[in-house]
Formats: C-alpha cells, structure tokens, sequence
C-alpha cells in the first residue's frame, strides 16, 4: 500500500527526505545537553572547573539548544510541505481515477462515500503522513540516543524503564486492536453523512417545495448522532493511551528518584548525573509516548488508507480498447441478443434478448412505460455500460473494438436529468467542443431554440449559469444541452426524453431545425408524447425489458396493442 502512494510525493520527495535529517540533527543536540547540564553541576558547579567552565559549557548549551530550535524548525516546515503536497497529489491521483470509473463503479461505491475518501481520508492520510515523518524519525533516535546516554550514566538504574516496556506494550496492543474497527464504523458513517448533505443540497428546491426542512433536519442529525458516537466510541479508547504513559512516565521517575537519591546519598552518584538521568528518563518515556501516539495515528490512517486503496486498486467496469477503432462514419446500430443486468449477481435482467437494426441516418422514436428499459437500452450505444450478452455494433463493429473516447465523441447524448456547470453559457456549450467556434455555436444553439433566449439575457453568451445552471429554467436548461450536444456535430445523437419540458410549439421548431442541423445523423429519441415521435422514420416500443415491436407510426397503429393504447389516451387529452 505505502509503495503504491509513494509516487504520491512527486516533486516534495525532497522534503521527506530533508525531514528526517534536519530532525536527526535536532534530537542528537537534544540528548546531548542534559550530559553538559551534569557535567556544570559536578565540575563546573561541585567540582573545581570554577566560573570559567560554567559559563564555556553554559554557553555551549545555549548554542546547542538554538541550534536544536532551528534544525527542529526546519523539521516542522519540510514536513508540512511534504504533508500538504503529498495531500494534493495523492486527491489529484484518486480524482483522476474516479475520472475512469464507469457508472457501475461509481454506483458500486456510492457518491456520497467517493466524497469522504477524496476528503476526509485523504486529509487523515496526510496529516498521518505528516506526524510520521516528524516521529517516525524523532521517536526512535531520541529513544536510541538518550538509552545510550542512561545506560552510559548508570546502567543499572536504567534498569527501572526496561520494567516499564512490557506494560506499555501489552497496553498499547490492546488499544489499538480494539480501535481499529471502531475507527472504520466511524468513516462509514461519514459516509452516510455526506450523502445525505450531498442529496439534501442537490434537491433543495424539492425539500423547500414540500415543506420537509425539518424532516430533513431529523434525517441529519440522526446521522450527524450516528458519527458522534461512533467517533466517541473509537476516541474514548485511544484517549487512554495518555495517562497510561502518565503513570508510566511518573512511576518510572519516582523510581529512579528513590533509588538515585540513596546512591548520591551513599556519594556512588552525582547531583549532575542524577539529574541528567532523569532528564533521559523523561527523554525516554517521551520518545514512548511518541511511539504509541503514531501507533494510534496509523490506526486511524489505516482505516483511510484502506478506503484509499480501494478506490486505487478498482478496475474500471469498462476497458478502453487504446488499440481500437477510430470514430464510427456512418451511424448504423445492431443489437445483437443483447441483455442486461445492473447487478451481476442478481440476474435481474433489466433488458433481455434485444434483437435490433437501425439504419445509418434513420430517425428512430422509442416510446414504452417508466422502468421498461428505454434509457437503459440507448446507454449501451455509447457504452456507458456492457451489455451482461451479446453484442451491439455501431458500423458493423463491436462497440467494443473503438477506442471508447472516439466512440463517445461520435455518439452525443442528451440525458434525462439536463446537467449543466457553473460557468458561462458559453463556457457550457464549448464543455464538449473546446475548439467550436462562434458561429458553430450559435448555429447549434439556434437548432435548440435556444439563441433567442440567450441573446435576451444582457450579456448574451456570456451569462453566469451559476451552480448547476440555478438561473434557468428547466426547459432552457434542456435546450442548452441539447445545444452543447449538437454542437459536437455527432454521427448518432440520443435525445432520453429530453423534451418533457419544451413547450409543443418550441417542440416542433425544435424536430424542424434538428433536421437540417443533423442532417445524415442518426437520431433516437425517447420519448412519452406519441407527437414528439411524429418525424421518426420508425418507432420501438419497449415493455418490460423487451422490444414489443417495432416498426412505423402507420404500422404500430394497426397491429401493436400497447401503441394504440398509448395513442388513444394521449388523443383523449388532445380531445
Ligand atoms: N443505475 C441503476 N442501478 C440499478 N438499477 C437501475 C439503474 N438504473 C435503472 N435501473 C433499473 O432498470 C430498470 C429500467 O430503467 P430505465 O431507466 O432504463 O427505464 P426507462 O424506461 O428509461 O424509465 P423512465 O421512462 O422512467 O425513464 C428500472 O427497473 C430501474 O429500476
């Protein structure tokens, strides 16, 4: 796991590798002058070295601790920027892999939880990453370094923390095999939290509209409760982790002051050493302390990093054939006994056995009931999903065999839900064409009806859409997107019910312009209004997954039961 983030450093390598010797340099002058203060007190002080030597030694000691202070500063400083780039590389390259995940991946791990692992695991992972380089170094050096100098002093005082170490061991291990779990219920609940903000925030014309703040409110807290207690439950068990050193640390030193005082006392030891024992006593516990508290931190990191990983180690549902097929010319579509099921597993055939020609150019309208698999089915074209058997081919080839972005650039979709970004008008249209230029883009947007509404905006083009284009309405909104798909100047264009909220009139000039803009283009639309179909050269009627049939309007008028149906309630609304 670590190897596989390591490339995350990029350029702040040098950093991580400055950290730990400016903190080296530090800890060596750290344990080096409590031996200094010993030797003021029991020659400068007790001994004969007299005023001259305390205050030679006395300076060297101040020398020594800036010098300490200034490597230490430098420590903290290639650190943070080692911490903090490794932060930014390591979202950029977790961003840019979602980036390839196909819908069945992004669904797989739910929007809500992609936000929390691009966030809050990343920020754990670099904050760890961060306090490991300052103790993963600091810790053992000064535990090593001031061991050697106890031991140096007297070896068999030093005795009393060796007692120590096993204590703290079995106390640490216990910690830290009940945190973990504790830790990761915790980010799971985070989880759920960002969705709920993420879904309330999205749809927050609809809370308002029905009047269900205060649900809402409800429906939050519960959830904002639930990772409360799941933090309490994992915190209040790493929290003991202090004074258990506490003690430790305390008890160590009333040992050593018990048994160091009688031997000053007996004259086998000095004032000065006694206390430059104690000093590397608390140097040592410190050093400890140090251990356990990176011992937790990569707990809690280890839960992130697990989290992390999975993202990195995800294979993306849909391969790109790099060694594919250039972009489709023609446009023609085959379904070859082609079914489909979301969920592996399930076998829930969403679409099963589809058998379909369409022609290069042809308009062809598919009508059917909600959940019979309309939008489901034109998703294959583009492969923006695979289908579970069979084939569809686009010219006569396996959608498979193009290279998936020639594919998509050929195949322009209009999506039921119209998304647009924040942003200029323009700066949409030209989203999936950056090189269009301005006629190109006013051709398009006068072919979606759009020109007109936009030029009587004041800054035309130019308008602010705002966060998922607040300021328009929903049926600009449509024609904007169908503009931007126009604009692409594809070979098969998908309109999935992408005209429910166009006005018939707006409708009709729409299907007129959409004509001449398209010209050669294979068209699908989907579709509830049996007249939004009335230019399609043939019409499929989907019922539960299936093709009932398909044929034109003339002819599914007089031989399709679920057509006349359709056609006759649509008709009484006429009526
Ligand atoms: N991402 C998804 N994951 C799992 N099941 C899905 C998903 N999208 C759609 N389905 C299911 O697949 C079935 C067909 O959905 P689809 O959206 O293709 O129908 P549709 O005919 O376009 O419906 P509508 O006219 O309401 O848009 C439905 O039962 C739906 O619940």
């Amino acid at each position: 796991m670590i190897r596989k983030l390591l490339p995350c450093l990029g350029t702040y390598k040098k950093y991580a590798i400055l950290t730990p010797l400016m903190i080296g340099i530090e800890v060596l002058l750290e344990v080096w002058i409590p031996w200094i203060m010993a030797s003021i007190v029991d020659h400068g002080i007790q001994g004969n070295g007299g005023i001259d030597y305390t205050v030679k030694m006395g300076l060297l000691m101040i020398i020594m601790a800036c010098c300490s202070l200034f490597f230490g500063a430098l420590a903290g400083k290639f650190a943070a920027q080692a911490g903090i780039g490794f932060g930014k590389n390591l979202r950029t390259l977790l961003f840019a892999k979602v980036q390839e995940f196909s819908f069945i991946n992004v669904d797989k791990f739910t929007t809500g939880s992609l936000v929390t692992r691009l966030t809050t695991d990343v920020t754990n992972t670099q904050n760890a990453f961060m306090l490991l380089l300052r103790l993963a170094f600091r810790a053992p050096i000064m535990l090593i370094g001031a061991t050697c100098m106890a031991i140096y002093v007297n070896p068999h005082l030093s005795l009393i923390f060796f007692a120590a170490i096993p204590f703290l061991s079995i106390a640490l291990y216990f910690i830290l095999v009940k945190a973990h779990p504790r830790f990761l219920t915790m980010l799971k609940n985070y989880d759920s939290m960002n969705s709920i903000v993420q879904e309330n925030l999205i749809n927050i014309r609809v809370v308002k509209s029905f009047v269900r703040e205060n649900y809402e409110k409800q429906k939050f807290a519960k959830s904002a409760e639930a990772v409360r207690s799941a933090q309490f439950f994992a915190e209040k068990l790493v929290i003991l982790n202090m004074p258990l050193m506490e003690i430790c640390m305390y008890c160590c030193i009333i040992a050593v002051l018990w048994f160091g005082g009688s031997l000053v006392i007996n004259s086998t030891m000095e004032i000065g050493e006694l206390s430059s024992f104690i000093s590397y006593i608390m140097q040592i516990l410190i050093s400890l302390m140090m251990i356990s508290m990176l011992m937790i931190i990569s707990v809690l990191s280890r839960a992130s990093l697990g989290r992390i990983s999975e993202i990195i180690d995800e294979h993306p549902a849909l391969h790109d054939n790099k060694a594919g097929y250039a972009a489709p010319l023609n446009g023609s579509i085959e379904f070859r006994d082609v079914s489909f099921a979301y969920d592996e597993l399930s076998q829930n055939l969403v679409l099963s056995h589809i058998n379909l020609n369409i022609k290069a150019g042809e308009t062809i309208g598919i009508i059917g009931g909600t959940g019979s698999g309309k939008s489901t089915l034109v998703q294959l074209i583009p492969r923006l999903y695979e289908t579970s058997t069979g084939q569809v081919f686009v010219d006569g080839k396996d959608v498979k065999k193009y290279r998936l972005p020639a594919l998509r650039d050929t195949v322009a979709m209009v999506l039921q839900k119209n998304l647009v970004f924040s942003g200029t008008i323009r700066e949409n249209l030209c989203w999936g064409k950056k090189d269009a230029t301005e006629a190109e883009m006013i051709a398009a947007c006068k072919a979606a009806q759009a020109h007109d509404f936009i030029m009587q905006w004041p800054e035309g083009y130019d308008t602010n859409l705002g966060q998922n284009g607040v300021n328009v309405s929903g049926g600009q909104k449509q024609r904007l997107c169908i503009a931007r798909a126009l604009l692409k100047r594809p070979r098969i264009i998908i309109f999935d019910d992408s005209t429910s909220a166009i006005d018939t009139a707006t409708e009709n000039k729409l299907r007129k312009a959409l004509k001449e803009q398209v010209q050669n283009a294979t068209m699908i639309i989907i579709a509830q209004r049996i007249s939004s179909l009335s230019d399609a050269d043939r019409i499929i009627v989907m019922d539960d997954g299936k093709i009932d049939a398909f044929g034109s309007h003339q002819e599914l008028l007089q031989t399709n039961k679920i057509y006349q149906e359709v056609y006759k309630s649509q008709q009484k609304g006429v009526s």
